[in-house]
């Protein structure tokens, strides 16, 4: 497995026809899951020469931690449906790699033992009509030592993803559970409800809950990004969830510069969707991204070899990151700025 295509391919070969294409599909004709890589094949990068690359660093920090790369695990739902283990396999792999790992709030393994595996771990969720059944949420997530909160905010109703439309796929097989949803160890998961109440005075709320950062994800439009740091976020993902929200929406990267000039460096800016090689990751951090985030390739990696696989993917994801940069001239990741970018003839 030479790339994260191959890793793909191999995932494909081995997921349940119908368990791949949830985790594949986006909503509606998946214009938007399209767009995302497109977006990527559309800029083009304008290398620097004889910068003297030869000791390489691709460390950065965010929000307090240390990350070996600026590439961390976005949250996805359901990874044991694609390994046994499910979640805690893929936090072994992120640990291993020094990185980030999202946990999502619909995670089949319990936050407990995914932090166990020592991985730094944030924690994502969907703000529940219940306000005090979410205060208990965070706090379990404060408690096992998460050091963020990811707060999603293009759900105020669930995208319709035709192909799991198709495949009558609308809930986990029995045995598995969305395990930090239930109230007691072996007591029933609470069923996750998209509220479309939510209004900005929630997500105040919710910065005001707890001391941990708050980094808001699905933001596209710059002027809500300047909201979401006015209402305390302290840090944004640009991201439309990876085309099964809004079908249509734009690609993330051609979001991203509109987003990073209302922000206005006073927090960080993460983006995902669509990233697939490290010159994409070189691309979006150019355009100003402290960090992006991967989705399916990391389910992709988990159902092609567990953690090995998940690993495989990181690893990938760094060493076409280290060689590019070394090709854009670049010795670190502060080194990369929009000059490196050919945004003028780039064919929107
Ligand atoms: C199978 C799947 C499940 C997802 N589950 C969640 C989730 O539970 N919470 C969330 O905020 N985003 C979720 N997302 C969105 C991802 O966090 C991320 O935005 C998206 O996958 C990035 O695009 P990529 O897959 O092209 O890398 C999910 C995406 C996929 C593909
Ligand atoms: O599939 C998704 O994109 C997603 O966000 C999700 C969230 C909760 C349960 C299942 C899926």
């Amino acid at each position: 497995m030479l790339t994260l295509s191959d890793v793909h391919d191999a995932a494909e070969r081995r997921l349940d026809p119908v368990h791949y294409d949830f985790f594949a599909g986006g909503a509606g004709e998946e214009r938007t899951v399209a767009a995302n890589t497109e977006a990527f094949d559309r800029y083009r990068l304008v290398p620097r020469v004889l910068r003297g690359v030869g000791r390489r660093g691709l460390d950065v920090e965010l929000l307090g931690q240390a990350l070996s790369m600026p590439v961390l695990v976005s949250p996805t739902a359901f990874h044991r449906l694609a390994h046994p283990d499910g979640e805690v396999a893929t936090a072994r792999a992120a640990a291993a790699a020094r990185t980030v790992m999202i946990l999502s709030m619909a995670a089949t393994r319990t936050v407990e033992d995914v932090a166990a595996t020592g991985v730094r771990l944030w924690f994502q969720l969907f703000v529940q009509p219940d306000r005090a059944f979410t205060e208990r949420l965070v706090r379990r997530a404060e408690k096992a030592g998460c050091g963020a909160l990811v707060v999603t905010v293009d759900a105020p109703l669930f995208g319709r993803r035709d192909r799991d439309v198709r495949n009558g796929f609308d809930d986990l097989p029995a045995g598995l559970a969305c395990e930090n949803l239930r109230e007691a160890p072996t007591g029933p998961p609470r069923p996750i409800t998209w509220d479309p109440e939510l209004t900005w005075a929630d997500l105040a709320w919710v910065c005001g809950l707890t001391p941990l950062p708050v980094l808001v994800k699905g933001i596209l439009h710059p002027d809500d990004a300047h909201l979401a740091v006015e209402h305390g976020a302290g840090g944004i993902i640009v991201s439309n969830h990876g085309g099964r929200q809004l079908d249509g929406a734009t690609a993330t990267l051609d979001a991203l510069t509109d987003v990073v000039d209302a922000v206005a460096g006073r927090v960080p800016v993460l983006l995902d969707g669509g990233v697939r090689r490290g010159t994409d990751v070189v691309t979006a951090l150019a355009l100003g991204a402290t960090a992006v985030g991967i989705g399916r390739p990391v389910v992709w990696g988990l159902a092609a070899d567990g953690t090995a696989g998940v690993r495989h993917v990181l690893e990938l994801l760094r060493g076409e990151l280290d060689r590019a940069m070394a090709l854009c001239g670049a010795d670190r990741v502060a080194a990369l700025g929009p000059d490196l970018v050919d945004i003028g003839r780039c064919h929107r």
